[in-house]
């Protein structure tokens, strides 16, 4: 790892593998003093078998047994399943992404689902977890929220864990990531070697300050987590930013080819990012589509997806937001 990398992973990077490890009353002190307002945001499509357990473990824990989040917000993100009346019955404020900001059209994808819950919340500190998430994950949210309440300079906080695979029946305690190991990280280690030491580049679970998070792009589809990544090195430098430990995540897994879209999602959003600052002249034209073939028995059979990068501006610059957020301070 180069040297400024290692400097951060070492200086950086906390443990919160568990509750045990995290001091909720001086949490809460800091919180009151700090004057600060949680909001947790969970982007879900099609996660009815989830998401209930999930939000049903944060509103006892931190919404009705301790008064660490303010709105726990679930951005429905076009279900077509029982997501919301899930989540409704959990104790969530259910929110379609369609109805936020409508002047500014809907569009797909869990990157649109983040950029619009910022018009959709309300707190100087916004907490992002994924609805598909397994077992025990009660210390997550306190754990993300700790360098963010304890460090004035971190901005934003990424999460790490080992990740469990389960494929075909077969379990697999490490493993998980494949995107993430096969794409990202060669990606993020080539273009931008400072940032080698972030463990889970593309892990779901974060958290930042709305004044960090409003300045930045959101891409629209899954490319956000490494554009949100490299965005905010720009914006907060390496030294505001942070990651925590989380102990394990397990989560459901998509299908090689479903990862295969994503990865070419992920691949858009880097390059769209490295070819900032180029001369037109050399820019580099990613084509925008990733073609991929199965064997029916006969010959290979090429299926294309769409995979260019659709991506919203920073929140601070859209005039829907700001007035309503003149109206929600004001
Ligand atoms: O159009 C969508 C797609 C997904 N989601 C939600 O986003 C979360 C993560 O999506 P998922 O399809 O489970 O992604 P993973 O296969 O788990 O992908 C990993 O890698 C992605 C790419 O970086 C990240 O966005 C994910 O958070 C991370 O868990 C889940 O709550 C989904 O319900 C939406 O809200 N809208
Ligand atoms: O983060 C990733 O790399 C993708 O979500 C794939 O994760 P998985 O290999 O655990 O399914």
């Amino acid at each position: 790892m180069r040297p400024d990398a290692r400097a951060w992973f070492e200086h950086r990077t906390t443990s919160a593998t568990s509750l045990a490890e995290i001091d909720v009353d001086a949490l809460l002190l800091a919180k009151r003093r700090g004057g600060h307002r949680v909001s947790v945001v969970l982007p879900a499509r099609n996660e009815e078998t989830t998401v209930g357990v999930l939000v049903r473990d944060l509103v006892e824990r931190w919404v009705e047994g301790v008064p660490l989040i303010d709105e726990l917000v679930v951005i429905d993100s076009h279900s077509t399943d029982a997501t919301a009346e899930v989540a409704r019955a959990a104790g969530a404020e259910v929110v379609a992404v369609g109805d936020v900001l409508p002047r500014q059209g809907d569009r797909p994808g869990k990157g649109e689902a983040l950029w619009k819950s910022l018009a959709a919340t309300t707190g100087d500190l916004v907490v992002f977890i994924d609805s598909d998430l397994l077992g025990d994950v009660s210390h997550y949210v306190p754990g993300l929220l700790t360098p963010l309440l304890t460090d004035p300079r971190i901005e934003y906080v990424k999460g790490c864990y080992t990740r469990p695979l389960t494929v075909d029946g077969e379990h697999r305690p490490a493993g998980g990531g494949r995107v993430t190991e096969l794409t990202a990280r060669p990606l993020l280690n080539a273009l931008w070697p400072e940032l080698a030491g972030f463990v889970q580049p593309l892990g779901g679970e974060y958290a930042g300050r709305r004044s960090a998070l409003e300045q930045v792009p959101f891409v629209s589809g899954y490319g956000v987590e490494v554009g949100l990544l490299v965005d905010l090195l720009q914006v907060c430098g390496l030294n505001g930013l942070a990651q925590v430990d989380l102990g394990t995540r397990t989560h459901s897994h998509q299908t090689d080819e479903a990862l295969g879209t994503m990865a070419g999602q992920i691949v858009s959003t880097v390059l769209s990012r490295a070819e900032r600052g180029r001369s037109d002249r050399r820019r580099l034209e990613p084509g925008g589509l990733l073609t991929q073939f199965a064997h029916d028995g006969r010959g290979f059979v090429p299926t294309s997806h769409t995979v260019a990068v659709d991506e919203r501006p920073p929140m601070c610059a859209v005039d829907e937001y700001t007035a309503h957020r003149a109206g929600v301070v004001g």
